[in-house]
């Protein structure tokens, strides 16, 4: 694939211990895709998440993001340069509103001072005007605009989902890391999901995706890469993973161990 990828990940490796979490995974997106990284339980897919979005320091290999080396910089750095995330246990701000939620996201991006935010000048007052302003259209653009004032508590789950893909957008994200967003969803609101991630799309938003629902991933993603035991074992378009031998291997192998144990 071409050197100029959105993302270009090469040969990441993470070690916690004796345990290789994440061994010599590579892989590119370009913008505009939809790109699914799968593999069974353990497969190192959240690892793979955490190094990109500078959870956990990498211990080889090299993260090229938007023409810019970002392995083992700060979490914040890493989303100024664009890269956003959700995570798979739901982690809104419960006990807020809605619309704060999403202010909290577009909050790391401020050009006021601290004396601006103190004193609340008119620069700051200005400021917080327009992100209440953006904060509504983007709750308008999922849907929730009509919930803005609710506690995020009070939301069905897959609204909350799309609450945290909201907030993700508010930090100015032009790439979305989203971890397992069909967890817990219903048929309805899975299906809801794959429509929503497709109008991302149709936006100009990149979509990396961990996903265990293979309707979901086989449906909405341009390419799949596939991992097992921390290494990489396929990749290519949905309909090549989903007759791709050792993938079937990997899957099975854990049902069949899962037989075994109980
Ligand atoms: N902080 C950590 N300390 C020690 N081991 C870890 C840590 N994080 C992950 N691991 C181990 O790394 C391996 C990969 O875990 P990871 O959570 O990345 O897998 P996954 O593919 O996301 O799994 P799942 O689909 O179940 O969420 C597992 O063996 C896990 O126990």
């Amino acid at each position: 694939m071409a050197d100029n990828a959105y993302l270009s990940v090469k040969g990441i490796t993470k070690r916690f211990g004796g345990i290789v979490a994440v061994e010599q995974v590579s892989f590119e997106i370009n913008k505009g895709e939809v790109v699914s990284i799968i593999g069974p339980n353990g497969a190192g897919k959240t690892t793979v998440f955490n190094m990109l979005t500078g959870v956990y320091q990498v211990d080889e290999g090299t993260i090229v993001f938007n023409g810019e080396e970002i392995q083992n910089k700060k979490p914040k750095h890493i989303v100024m340069a664009g890269m956003s995330r959700t995570f798979q246990n739901i982690r809104l701000f419960q006990d807020m509103r809605v619309i704060e939620n999403v202010l909290i996201g577009a909050h790391i991006k401020t050009s006021y001072s601290f004396l601006d935010s103190t004193f609340r000048t008119a620069r700051y007052r200005k400021e917080e005007d327009e992100k209440v302003l953006q904060a509504i259209e983007l709750l308008k653009s999922v849907g929730l605009e009509h919930r803005k004032d609710d506690y995020a508590s009070n939301l069905p789950y897959g609204d909350q989902r799309k609450l945290e893909i909201a907030r993700a957008i508010a930090t100015g994200a032009g790439l979305l890391l989203l971890d397992e967003p069909a967890a817990g969803m219903n048929p309805k609101e899975s299906e809801e999901l794959m429509l929503f991630i497709r109008s991302l799309k149709q936006k100009g938003y990149t979509v990396l995706l961990i996903e265990h629902d293979m309707s979901v991933v086989m449906n909405i993603s341009d390419r799949i890469y596939v991992i097992d035991h921390g290494k990489p074992i396929a990749h290519g378009l949905p309909v090549e993973i989903a007759n791709n031998e050792r993938v079937i291997e990997a899957y099975l192998g854990g049902v069949h161990k899962d037989a075994e144990d109980n």
